[in-house]
């Protein structure tokens, strides 16, 4: 696994964050030092996954960036006639990602496609993932893109929405920032490297609090919302169309 040395010189002019070849070459390395819990998360979709997936049926994974969820689910669900969906919309993403699932995947068994998640078609869906990507679209979107998931999804079937977390109480949002600060100086990122990277993501990656995803989450029409779990400032919920 290639090391993420990005943001460890200094860039002048720090530029927004893309997920552009640079950050794909070093992905696994990135999310895993970054995203406290990532690799649980990843582990537990599959368990979760196991439990709703329908035979004959697709499960999305959105914003799939190198397939990790997607091969998660795939070792872990049997049932019958099962097809995954990845999209993401960094071709650099897809063209790895491609890759990966050929080495582990029957080819009949999985589509990954470059495009916006907002933009595609979504049915017969049983399981659909978001880990980690609703917070990079434009707060705005976010209620839409719900409602087109929830449309798209059979009775039955579950939305897994992983997200990075904003606290309205100030004391508990210094508190979780600055012990994720401390998570990745453990993880031998150093001032620099975190201080540019947090601009890079300013404005690109915008946090809701949990009250607002369990808003939004019932506005779109999902009845059942369990928060099943939390590292920090980073949780995942999911979500049950009945
Ligand atoms: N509008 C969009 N349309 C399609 N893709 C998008 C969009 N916006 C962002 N992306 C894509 O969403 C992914 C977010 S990373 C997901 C990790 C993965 N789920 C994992 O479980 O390893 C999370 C992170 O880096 O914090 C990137 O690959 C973007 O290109
Ligand atoms: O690094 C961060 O602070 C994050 O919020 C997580 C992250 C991980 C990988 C790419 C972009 C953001």
């Amino acid at each position: 696994m290639q090391r993420d040395s990005i943001y460890a010189l200094p860039q002048g002019q720090v530029v927004d964050f893309a997920f552009n070849e640079a950050v794909a070459d070093v992905f696994p390395d990135m999310i895993r030092r970054s995203v406290p819990g990532y690799e649980t998360i990843i582990a537990l979709l599959g368990v979760i996954a196991r439990r709703y997936a329908q035979p004959h049926s697709r499960i999305y994974d959105l914003g799939c960036s190198l397939g990790a969820s997607t091969l998660s689910m795939a070792a872990q669900v049997r049932v019958e006639d099962l097809s995954f969906v990845c999209v993401d919309n960094s071709a650099a993403m897809t063209r790895r990602c491609e890759q990966i699932l050929q080495r582990h995947l029957p080819s009949g068994q999985f589509q990954v496609e470059c495009a916006d998640i907002q933009a595609i078609a979504l049915n017969n869906a049983s399981v659909v993932v978001l880990n980690f990507t609703l917070q990079f679209l434009k707060p705005d979107e976010r209620l839409a893109m719900l409602r087109h998931i929830y449309e798209g999804l059979l009775p039955g079937g579950v939305l897994i929405l992983s997200e990075k977390l904003q606290f309205a109480d100030a004391a508990e949002q210094a508190l979780l920032t600055d012990i994720h600060l401390e998570f990745k100086r453990a993880n031998g990122y150093s001032e620099l490297e975190i201080s540019q990277k947090r601009s890079a993501l300013d404005h690109v990656l915008i946090p809701d609090t949990f009250a607002q995803h369990v808003e939004r989450l019932e506005a779109a029409g999902f009845t059942q919302v369990v928060n099943w779990f939390q590292g920090l400032n980073f949780a995942s919920l999911l979500a049950v169309k009945a």
